[in-house]
């Protein structure tokens, strides 16, 4: 059982608390990914785990063993960075068996299973290679293999595939997925990536200025983020202040004159609440008759296109209210023109006693 468990760990820089104590479990053969801005302390924390820095208070735990106190070394972990940190005037297989050679495994046991490793990784006739011969993308192979030769029994991944341009980031998110897959290794990684997080995570903490915002399966979390921030985070936008009628499932939110309906049901009768709106959440319907319940209309703004998906506004009452589509559904729109628009009720989110902020 490798279950990893982070206990009240707090962390301080110059009298900065950077991290507020914390509690993390991340089940045995589960994926974490730590999501959150630049500056959040997700990198802090991961290190801490690793043992590259010490927690002001706090226990972690992998399985039964309290690793709080040991060194690096003797915490059984895996680390794969942002920049590959090969050793550049090592072969390839040389890099992958270092930290076996370092417990002064046998060569040949090493080698043996460093060709495994890179098997694993999908660089099985590479080993011979210099790290300068690599794209970055499989660098971070040979990373990945390195980190995983010493059998540990947790993986750290600390934003690894965030140097790599789009297209091979994708092939190297499925990469991740089917080793994580073929290993079990309980893993933790750090990105700000949304989509990123929601893909490889079966689990999603976001911190924000070290705090845990929530954490949850990446399909709770954007079906009911828990508070603004998280629902600002994953795209959510602010259409302002409105005030709830009724309570319970069938409450509606009354902002900028429209009267619209939430999947939420802890609003009450009266809560002023903060009101955002998941783009891709609405829609601009027919204006035949039987589809217009729970529609409303407005007019229509410049729509930019981005590939396959564009974007625009709706501007009805006070409200503006931002639409994402499929480009050929745009195709059929003309800036201007009146459209009538729906807004799904798992696309509204609502939270009271923010919208002082
Ligand atoms: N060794 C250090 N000494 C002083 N301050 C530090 C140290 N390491 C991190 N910090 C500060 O702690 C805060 C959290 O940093 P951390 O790297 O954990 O954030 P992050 O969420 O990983 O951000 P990024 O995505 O930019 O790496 C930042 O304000 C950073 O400047």
């Amino acid at each position: 059982m490798a279950e990893l468990t982070v206990s009240r760990v707090s962390k301080t820089f110059n009298g900065t608390r950077v991290l507020e104590p914390l509690d993390l479990t991340v089940g045995d053969g589960r994926f974490c990914c730590m999501l959150g801005s630049s500056g959040s302390g997700k990198s802090t924390l991961l290190r801490i785990i690793a043992g590259l820095e010490e927690p002001d208070e706090g226990a972690i735990r992998v399985g039964s063993r309290d690793i709080t106190r040991l060194s690096v070394e003797k915490r059984n972990i895996g680390f794969v960075f942002q920049n590959y940190a090969l050793f550049p005037h090592l072969s390839v297989q040389s890099n992958v068996m270092y930290g076996l050679r370092a417990r002064r495994t046998p060569r040949s046991t090493a080698k043996r299973k460093a060709e495994e490793m890179l098997g694993l990784v999908g660089l099985g006739d590479f080993g011979a290679r210099s790290p300068a011969q690599l794209s970055g993308g499989q660098q971070q192979r040979v990373a990945l293999a390195r980190a995983l030769v010493t059998s540990p029994d947790l993986l750290l991944l600390d934003e690894p595939l965030s140097a790599l341009d789009k297209k091979i980031r994708g092939e190297m998110q499925r990469e991740l997925k089917r080793i994580h897959q073929e290993t079990g290794l309980t893993t933790v990684m750090v990105t700000h990536d949304q989509e990123e997080a929601m893909d490889l995570g079966d689990q999603v903490m976001m911190l924000d200025h070290g705090v845990v915002q929530q954490n949850d399966t990446p399909e709770s979390m954007y079906r009911a983020p828990g508070n603004r921030f998280v629902a600002q985070f994953l795209g959510g936008q602010s259409l302002g202040t409105g005030v709830v009628h009724g309570s319970g499932p069938s409450a509606t939110v009354e902002v900028g004159g429209l009267s619209l309906r939430t999947a939420q049901d802890d609003l009450r009768e009266g809560d002023r609440v903060d009101v955002l709106v998941m783009a891709e959440r609405v829609r601009i319907v027919g204006d035949d008759a039987a589809s217009t319940a729970g529609t409303a209309t407005g007019l229509l703004s410049a729509i930019d296109f981005f590939g396959p998906f564009a974007r625009a506004e709706i501007a009805a009452g006070e409200l503006r209210i931002p639409v994402t589509m499929l480009s050929q559904e745009a195709d059929a729109l003309t800036a201007g023109q009146q459209v009538r628009f729906a807004i799904s009720p798992e696309g509204l989110h609502a939270f009271a006693g923010q919208w002082a902020a």
